[in-house]
């Protein structure tokens, strides 16, 4: 027997999990825009981002669509975010009615730089840890800050040994 399970802290989100969960943060956001309701944009933050945002597009049926590139750089202690390719800027202005999505919040930093580029942008996120979480105004499944989150894009099905090993 084994007293620790290899994916414990591990947050595995399969296909499914994703699309349920990106599905009910739209359902969340339905309705909820500036102009009577609606939103006139969606932008998803690459790459994690652009899953859930296809999806809240679909759900919302919002057809403008564009992306922002956020690159995180590990220089000795400090972990400092870039924006290397910005959405149309006459879509985005202050970002007043734009729907800005990214699969998760951590450290809140790379939401922490978009937002200075677009303060009146609502950030939604399918999921958010606690240091992240006053980064984000909408999100639907939060998570200790200790958990890493797996994403179906970065699994694959494998064997793996049964609880009580072979002999
Ligand atoms: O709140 P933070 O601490 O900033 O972390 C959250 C960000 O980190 C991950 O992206 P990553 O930079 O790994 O790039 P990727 O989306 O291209 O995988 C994730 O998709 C979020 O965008
Ligand atoms: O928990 C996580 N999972 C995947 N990517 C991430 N980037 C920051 N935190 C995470
Ligand atoms: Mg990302």
């Amino acid at each position: 027997m084994v007293d620790r399970l290899p994916h414990e802290k591990g947050f595995h989100v399969s296909w499914d999990q994703l699309h349920r969960d990106a599905r009910a943060l739209a359902w969340r956001l339905d309705g909820k825009g500036p102009d009577n309701g609606q939103w006139k944009a969606v932008v998803g933050i690459t790459r994690g981002g652009l899953v859930p945002a296809a999806i809240v597009s679909r759900e919302l049926d919002i057809r403008v669509v564009d992306t922002i590139s956020v690159k995180s750089y590990s220089h000795q202690t400090q972990k400092e975010a870039l924006v290397t390719k910005e959405p149309q800027a006459e879509l985005m202005g202050d970002g007043e009615g734009v729907l800005i999505v990214d699969d998760l919040v951590d450290s809140g930093k790379t939401l922490e730089l978009v937002r200075k580029l677009y303060p009146k942008a609502h950030f939604a996120t399918v999921y958010a840890k606690p240091k992240g979480r006053e980064q984000v105004d909408t999100f639907i499944t939060e998570v200790s800050q200790d958990t890493w989150i797996f994403f179906p894009w970065d699994m694959a099905l494998q064997y793996v040994q049964p609880y009580r090993g072979t002999d």
